[in-house]
């Protein structure tokens, strides 16, 4: 049956790397016989400048109405002191779609490991569990002259199902290892977390649960990488963890993302912003799209065989030296799509 793929461009570099992904996936889909139908639709900023908000009602029926969102990156500083901004949209279509769990897997390919500021990257593999619809970002926000206040919620059903979905992504990967990432020496909203993910565990024997605290564990993710399995943890924590994660790969543009929710319904985007300062130069790392492209593949149409596809390619093609700027390379957007097609 035709799948109905739902494509927000966005913002910034969002319609280069767009561009660069559907690529991707009409040759994939072509060679494994995936039979698909696009709807483009206008979300974030350029949704702002034409319909006078991030996220329209028709674009948030569509999205509903699809198999799967392909959403690309939104934002721009001349928003910045606006009264509607792209980001908005972002954090609507997530909680209207009720997609809580945020998977961010960090892969560190060979030929990327020197590139990496950090000194010993060898069998980093691991993969953070944001929980995406809740906390810091969805609380009340209140900004006065002298006085700003920012509320975090966490009830306690919201932290049970984003562990649990931690604890049986961990069930499925060989270390089987849970690190839960709070700040319970201060929150209460990490107290509670805390005790919740002690509950959830009792349900899970084989998975070992361990607790970071978030500072720490933003240092260890630099001095200890390999003691990570899948980390767990709230929305803004999830956030900034990742972004540093990225380091690790050597460039924000090979992490990948897909988001779930409850209705079988998921999103994959990029885990990063829309790159001002280099949009419109067709110069961004189009990695993080073509891979989110194939978690798509894998995680809403089972197509294992398509993921593998594009993964190898996209391996291929750091291994014979085809790099973007962002990691010491000249390669355009273009010229990394094209040499990823040609070793699909
Ligand atoms: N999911 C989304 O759409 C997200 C949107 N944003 C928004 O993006 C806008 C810009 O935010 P920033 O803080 O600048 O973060 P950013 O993630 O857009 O960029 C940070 C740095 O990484 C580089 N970079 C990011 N992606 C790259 C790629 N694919 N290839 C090469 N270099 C890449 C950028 O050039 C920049 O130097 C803001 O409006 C922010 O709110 C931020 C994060 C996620
Ligand atoms: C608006 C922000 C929450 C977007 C972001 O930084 C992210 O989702 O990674
Ligand atoms: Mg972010």
């Amino acid at each position: 049956m035709t799948k109905k793929i739902v494509t927000l461009s966005g913002d910034g570099i969002g319609p280069e790397i767009m561009e660069a992904g559907l690529e991707v996936l009409a040759a994939v889909a072509e060679k494994i016989g995936f039979d698909y139908v696009l709807e483009a639709k206008d979300f974030g900023g350029v949704a702002i400048d034409k319909q006078g908000l991030p996220l329209p009602a028709e674009t948030l029926v569509a999205a509903k109405n699809a198999d799967a969102i392909l959403l690309a990156a939104i934002g721009h500083p001349k928003y910045n002191s606006a009264k509607v901004r792209p980001e908005q949209g972002l954090l609507a279509i997530r909680k209207a779609l009720g997609l809580y769990a945020n998977v961010r897997p960090l892969k560190i390919y060979s030929e990327l490991k020197g590139l990496s500021p950090i000194r010993n990257v060898e069998n980093v593999d691991f993969v953070v569990i944001r929980e995406l619809t809740g906390g810091v970002y969805f609380g009340e926000h209140t900004l006065e002259e002298d006085k700003a206040r920012d509320v975090n919620d966490y009830t306690a059903d919201e932290i049970r199902r984003i562990l649990r979905f931690a604890f049986e992504t961990a069930r499925k990967r060989p270390r089987k290892l849970v690190t839960s990432v709070d700040k319970q020496n201060v929150l209460a909203t990490s107290k509670l977390w805390r005790k919740i993910a002690d509950e959830v565990a009792l349900d899970y024997p084989d998975v070992t649960l361990e607790h970071q605290l978030v500072d720490s564990c933003a240092m260890l993710l630099i001095t200890n990488p390999q003691k990570f399995d899948v980390i767990v943890t709230e929305n803004l924590f999830g956030d900034i963890l990742t972004d540093e994660a990225s380091s690790l790969a050597g460039t924000l543009g090979v992490m990948p993302s897909s988001s779930h929710g409850v209705g079988g319904l998921a999103l994959y985007e990029p885990i990063h912003g829309s790159a001002p300062d280099i949009a419109g130069q067709g110069i961004a790392n189009p990695v993080s799209m073509i891979l989110s492209v194939a978690m798509m593949l894998r995680e809403s149409f089972e197509l294992e065989n398509g993921a593998t596809l594009i993964e190898n390619a996209v391996e291929k093609t750091f291994t014979d030296g085809v790099l973007t700027q962002d990691l010491g390379g000249r390669a355009t957007t273009k010229e990394m799509t094209d040499a990823i097609l040609a070793r699909l």
